[in-house]
């Protein structure tokens, strides 16, 4: 099968001395939803900021999509992130001066895409994700579920090779963490997107078809989704209270 993500030994030495990932390699299968997880300072973010080109690895090799993202220039990258990827924030990041509409629109409008096809697209999605009455409204006026539900559209729209979500539920109760999730998990099986999504949240987690647990910049175990999610979600916290023991 496709890897649409290949890390290949990848390290981060930050200012010459502080090794945050040391020599990490894993794979993302064109269609798979993978989480990460470990505890605060394990790596997370630095191992997701290599990945979305936004941060340069120390040594190693990282492939999106079948282009190795080290030999991409500034401007190759900044384009690299505009048409390959798509990311969901745990603060959602939605401009406060534009309409929902107007900000899922933002990553279309970017790609030149003319306006009619873009309306389109959102007002199909828009309802994919009952936010249909909230197109014309600000951010302000949303909760915070439906804001991570228009960050999911907007990040979507554009059919992005991988998804990367940081801590997608982080801000969110416990039951609109839930149905973001139930989203995520839809968009994975009806889109066959691809998603990395690091989170600290054993839920979140158990809505991936595979886990990796990070510790110390290091992967310290892996589990994979069979047939029984209760067999997952039990496999799972165990092994996450091993991790963090
Ligand atoms: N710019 C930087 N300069 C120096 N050290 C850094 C820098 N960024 C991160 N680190 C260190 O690298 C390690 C990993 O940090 P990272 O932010 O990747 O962890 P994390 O697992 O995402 O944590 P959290 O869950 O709290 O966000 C930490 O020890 C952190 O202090």
């Amino acid at each position: 099968m496709a890897e649409i993500l290949q890390v290949s030994n990848v390290t981060k030495i930050y200012e010459k001395q502080y090794q945050a990932i040391s020599g990490i390699s894993f794979g993302i299968n064109f269609g798979e939803f993978v989480a990460i997880m470990g505890a605060s300072g394990s790596g997370k973010t630095t191992l997701l900021n290599m990945i979305s080109t936004l941060d340069t690895a120390s040594g190693g090799k990282i492939y999106v999509d079948g282009h190795e993202i080290s030999k991409l220039s500034d401007d190759e990258a900044a384009n690299f992130r505009k048409t390959k990827l798509g990311f969901v924030f745990q603060n959602y990041r939605l401009l406060k001066s534009l309409t929902v509409r107007q900000n899922i629109a933002v990553p279309m409008s970017l790609l030149g895409k003319d306006d009619q096809e873009i309306d389109q697209k959102i007002d199909k999605l828009a309802e994919y994700f009952r936010l249909s009455n909230q197109l014309e409204k600000y951010p302000v006026t949303l909760s915070g579920g439906q804001k991570q539900r228009v960050a999911i559209i907007r990040a979507i729209i554009k059919n992005p090779a991988l998804l990367l979500a940081d801590e997608p539920t982080g801000a969110l109760d416990s039951k609109a963490a839930k149905l973001i999730m139930e989203y995520l998990a839809k968009v994975n099986q009806k889109f066959h997107t691809s998603i990395l999504m690091v989170t600290h949240d054993s839920l979140a987690a158990s809505y991936a078809n595979k886990v990796i647990f990070l510790k110390d910049g290091k992967i310290v175990d892996q589990i994979v989704k069979k047939d029984s999610n209760n067999t997952f979600q039990q496999e799972l916290a165990r092994k996450l209270a091993e991790v963090e023991a």
